[in-house]
This record gives C-alpha cells, structure tokens and sequence, in this order.
C-alpha cells in the first residue's frame, strides 16, 4: 500500500495554509511530521486521509486518486487519529475500539473471530485491558487518547496517520506508543512535538508556514541551521554514552 501525494496544496479564505506538498512514503517507514504551531501539520494529514479535500494537487493511494475512492475502501487501508478526538458517544471503551472493525463488516460479513481477535489486540496493545466496560466519557485525556488509538489499530490499517498521539500521555505510554507504532508492519505518518521523539523515526519531514522545508533522514535533517530558521530556538546536540543515542537540548538564547 503506497500512499503519496502530488503539489498538495489548501487554502482557506484565500490564505495559503499548505502548498506545493510531494511526498511519497516508503512501505512500513515511521515517518514524523513536525513543524512550530500553525505550520500546517494537521492540515495535511487530514488531507492525506482524505477527510479534506485538497485546493490544488492530489492524494494517492495505491496510485489511484483518493478522490475516487468509496469511504469504505479507504477506511480498510487507512485509518487517522486526531488531535483532541472529542468523546461524545455514551458508549464503553470496547464499543468504542469495536468501532474500528465497521469498515470490514456488512450484510454478507458478520462479526467473526478476527474481528473479535483484532479488538483483543488494539485493547492490549493500547494497554487498555481492565477499561474495557468503562463509559468512555468518564475516562481521563490520556486513556481516551489510547482509546482511540486502539480504534485506528482495531482497524488493521495498512497505513496510520496520528496527529500528535502522544498528546496528554504520561511518559511511559508516549514511550510505549511510539514503541508500538515504530514496531507494527504498518506505514506510518506522526506529527510531533517532541523533536527528540521525532528523531527515533525513519525519516523527518518539516513544514514550515505550510511549505515542507526539508524531508530526510532525523540526522541529517535536525541540523542546528533547521532548529534555529524553523523553530527559533538554539540545540545543542549530545550523545548518551549509554547507547551512543542522539538527544537535544534546547536553549531559547543563541549562544
Ligand atoms: N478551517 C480553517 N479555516 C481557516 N484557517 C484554518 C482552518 N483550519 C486551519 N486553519 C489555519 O491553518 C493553519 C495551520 O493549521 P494546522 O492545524 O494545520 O497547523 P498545525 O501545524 O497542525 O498546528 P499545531 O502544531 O498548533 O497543532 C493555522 O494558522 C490555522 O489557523
């Protein structure tokens, strides 16, 4: 499954909010999207997702223009977590992960073992056994979080986009998930904040007032020229000696 796009581009009011975006991913990388406030991160991926039209250019999956494809068709290949997804069903939390399989259900296919397999493991994997009957509204940001999380995985997508997933997670499930999605055979997409996060992915893309402005390997994309022009902050590049891993740390002064 092969998703790409070509001069992606979208405006709003007559504002350029994202333009000119090429981008192909490559089968099963992790790919993090980052950029400051307002540069046009969420934008794209809803685009990607094909839940936005596009202004100008066009979304492909498998080659075929997204704007021709059913719903259904991609919702089996594709699924998007968004940021602040709101939780206004008075349903469970295994409701809510249920959810997920609807794209693979009809008339001639019932609800079987695999789908029931499929939600089993979403629930693990987004740590979630024990929530499963808890009324979803009742839960806390970061466990909603994980619960639609566990939606999009319940969906067995091809390829994931998450919108700043790790938003409202303590540590340990920030680590996990990003442990998780880096680990799936799937192709994902994530924005982030978290640039030190951003550098366990495979490839880096940056967007900048809704231009992507570099797109490469972490290493040599986060160089201190990009922290400073992108993000206006100054970082300063060490090595953990217990595993020779790059980290930032980040100072607003340039010194
Ligand atoms: N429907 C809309 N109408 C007008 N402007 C919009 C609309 N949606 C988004 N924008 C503007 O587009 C710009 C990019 O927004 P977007 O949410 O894509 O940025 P982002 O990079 O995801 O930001 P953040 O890091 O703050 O989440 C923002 O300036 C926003 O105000």
């Amino acid at each position: 499954m092969i998703l790409s796009c070509e001069n992606l581009g979208w405006q709003a009011r007559r504002k350029q909010i994202v333009q000119g975006i090429d981008l192909t991913l490559r089968p099963g990388e992790t790919l993090g999207l980052i950029g400051p406030n307002g540069s046009g991160k969420s934008t794209l991926l809803r685009m990607l997702a094909g839940i936005r039209a596009p202004s100008a250019g066009a979304v492909l999956l498998n080659g075929q223009p997204m704007a021709k494809l059913r719903r259904r068709e991609i919702a089996q290949n594709l699924a998007l977590v968004e940021q602040h997804a709101e939780a206004r069903e008075r349903i469970s939390v295994r409701e809510a992960v249920e959810l997920g399989r609807t794209p693979w259900l009809s008339a001639l296919r019932r609800w079987s073992t695999a789908d029931e397999a499929a939600v089993r493991r979403a629930l693990t994997d987004a740590d979630l056994i024990g929530f499963e009957a808890e009324p979803l509204h009742t839960l806390s940001g970061g466990e909603r979080q994980r619960v639609h999380i566990a939606r999009a995985l319940a969906q067995r997508p091809q390829v994931l986009l998450l919108d700043e997933p790790t938003n409202h997670l303590d540590i340990r499930h920030q680590l996990s998930i990003l442990h998780l999605v880096r680990a799936l055979p799937v192709t994902s997409v994530i924005a982030l904040h978290d640039l030190n996060q951003a550098l366990l992915c495979d490839r880096i893309c940056v967007l900048q007032q809704g231009r992507m402005v570099a797109c490469g390997a972490p290493g040599a994309v986060l160089s201190d020229a990009l922290l400073r022009e992108v993000f206006g902050v100054c970082g300063h590049f060490l090595t953990d000696p217990s595993d020779r891993h790059r980290v930032i740390r980040f100072h607003t002064e340039f010194i």
